[in-house]
């Protein structure tokens, strides 16, 4: 059987972040939770997913009963349906028993279909009357045996463009769109990055690892980048600073070199986006204001106050300067060049 754990955990606190998504997302789970009804959670790798669908199980009258995570991209050949469904002895070569399969492990509880944009269609015909019917019929056998499991699958491909494509089964995207659920990119939320910070790096020191806390100027380069693998990859990111860390703070400075390590450091953000992490930010550094302004500016005074205002507010972090600006890196160290800034 694939399932990779068995029992839920007690449930935690949950989803840690208070941008205006994450409240949305949370609402979202609290209405949704006590029904029956079937789920789909979207959003992209590492943003929440699972996490989400252990929040609508734990939030649920089922939260007593089992919660079955099976990663649907490795229900592959031959046994896939035998995974799922369970199979009788002498059903097929080495089958010596009866076993029971994902669905009837879970019985009572929640079954957590990730990565559900990966199952073959075959299996997609299999799963869709067994989401239909709630009777769950073993590899090998005629007898089906009612199940009582929520379904709450998770995806990071756009599921209506594989329906349009013929790749998933439109029968079986409606019946698992019941209620949608979106787990949103990490850059598209950066206000969530200070409390996701904390809560990471007191996980990670009640694991064993050195007691640290982030410098403001630390805070405001996480937040300024684009974070592709997103709330995993920020996890990872803590941890290697945290055991690189030769002080209890971590500053700007090693988390921008581990982040130039790291994809899109330079990627210039949306103009919304911009703002948005604008407001986001830390307060600025206390550094002496800029000089009134006068009456007029020529364009280039203007660009000089704009830099100098958008490197105070990113403490100096010129990759993060760069993206508020929507310019890359080299153009932003051209202009400090130009303005006599460096
Ligand atoms: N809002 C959040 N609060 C606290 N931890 C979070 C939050 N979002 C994600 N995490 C943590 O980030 C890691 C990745 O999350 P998760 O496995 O749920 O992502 P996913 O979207 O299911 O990824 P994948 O698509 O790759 O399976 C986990 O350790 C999870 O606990």
């Amino acid at each position: 059987m694939n399932a990779r754990r068995l029992a839920s955990p007690p449930h935690t606190s949950g989803l840690v972040g208070s941008s205006a998504a994450t409240c949305r997302l949370r609402a979202e789970i609290a209405r949704a939770a006590p029904f029956a009804s079937n789920v789909l959670i979207t959003g992209p790798s590492g943003a929440g997913k699972e996490l989400v669908a252990r929040e609508v199980h734990a939030l649920s009258a089922r939260a007593g009963g089992p919660f079955v995570p099976v990663d649907c991209a490795s229900l592959v050949g031959e046994l896939m349906a035998s995974q799922l469904f369970g199979h009788v002895a002498g059903a097929f070569t080495g089958a010596n028993c009866d076993a029971v399969g994902c669905f009837q492990a879970a019985n009572g509880g929640t079954l957590f279909l990730d990565e559900i944009g990966e199952m073959e269609l075959p299996l997609q015909a299999k799963l869709l009357r067994v989401v239909q019917e709630r009777v769950v019929t073993p590899v090998g056998s005629y007898a089906g045996r009612p199940i009582d499991v929520r379904i709450v699958a998770a995806t990071n491909r756009n599921l209506l463009r594989e329906v349009r494509e013929g790749r998933f089964r439109e029968d079986l995207y409606y019946r698992l769109h019941v209620v949608h659920l979106q787990a949103s990119a990490l850059r598209d939320r950066p206000d969530d990055i200070p409390a996701l910070a904390a809560t990471f790096l007191q996980q990670l020191a009640g694991e064993g690892l050195p007691c640290c806390t982030l410098s403001l100027e630390a805070i405001a380069a996480l937040m300024a980048y684009a974070w592709p693998g997103n709330v995993r990859q920020l996890r990872n990111v803590l941890e290697q600073s945290v055991i690189e860390a030769a002080e209890p703070t971590i500053t700007g400075r090693s988390i921008e070199r581990l982040l130039e390590e790291e994809q899109y450091y330079d990627e210039p953000l949306t103009d919304e986006s911009a703002k948005e992490l604008a407001a986001a930010l830390p307060s600025p550094p206390l550094l002496p204001p800029l000089p009134a302004s006068p009456a007029w500016m020529t364009l280039a005074e203007l660009e000089r106050e704009h830099l100098v205002r958008t490197l105070e507010l990113t403490y100096f972090n010129r990759a993060a300067a760069a993206r508020l600006l929507g310019i890359s890196r080299q153009a932003l160290l051209r202009k400090i060049e130009r303005h006599g800034l460096a």
